[in-house]
């Protein structure tokens, strides 16, 4: 029946517009572990493109006017969980932008789900070696302060890099000058 065929096509046409992603026009969501280069790489992206910077670990402490491993000392993971959920959930309601997620941002399924329908994802990847030297310059990481941090680091990355590699893009974020990823993003996307 051809009314029933062109329904049938106009459902398709709307289906393939409502998952069409464009990196010209959404939020570009930086996931990935400590260290991957998400806050640094995120920054001069967006300065890049001109477009605004955000950071979910920078808003989550001011919306708690603490710093992370004050929240995490006097509250808890679990309350730095909430929050952090709660802020990039309203990030992602802003005009395009680029969000540094914090490292365990997308491990949360609701984030993860909220991130995927509103924002193109992008896997900043690199090895372990590069990444504890990078996370052993700075402190500051309050799941890092452990007996054997690179222990951590590396049970960290085997749990989450099946869940990482759900985003859109997977970029190696290796060692030298920051300008090397941010361009590698950049010819991913194509922005
Ligand atoms: N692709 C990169 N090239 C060079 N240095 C990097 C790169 N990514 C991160 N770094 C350095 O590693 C450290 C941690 O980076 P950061 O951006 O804070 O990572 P994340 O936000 O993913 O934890 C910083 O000193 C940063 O300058
Ligand atoms: O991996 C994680 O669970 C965390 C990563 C940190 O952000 P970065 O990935 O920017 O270091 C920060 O959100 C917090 O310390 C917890
Ligand atoms: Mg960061």
């Amino acid at each position: 029946m051809t009314h029933g065929l062109s329904i049938e096509n106009d459902q398709k046409a709307a289906k393939v517009q409502f998952n069409a992603q464009d990196p010209h026009k959404q939020t570009i969501v930086l996931v990935g572990i400590m260290g991957a280069g998400k806050s640094s790489v995120g920054r001069r992206l967006a300065q890049e493109l001109k477009i605004p910077f955000f950071d979910s670990d920078d808003e989550v402490e001011k919306a708690a006017s603490m710093t992370i491993p004050e929240i995490f000392s006097k509250h808890g993971e679990e309350e730095f969980r909430r929050v952090e959920a709660r802020v990039i959930e309203r990030l992602l309601e802003e005009p395009r932008m680029i969000l540094a997620t914090g490292g365990g941002a997308f491990m949360n399924e609701a984030t993860r789900e909220i991130m995927q329908k509103n924002a193109i994802t992008v896997w900043l990847n690199a090895d372990l070696e590069t990444l504890w030297r990078r996370v052993s310059k700075k402190g500051g990481r309050p799941l890092l302060k452990k007996e054997n941090p690179k222990q951590v680091l590396a049970d960290l990355l085997t749990l989450r890099k099946p869940i990482y590699a759900l985003a859109d893009y997977e970029v190696a974020s290796i060692d030298g000058p920051h300008k090397t990823t941010v361009d590698a993003v950049r010819s991913a996307l194509n922005v």
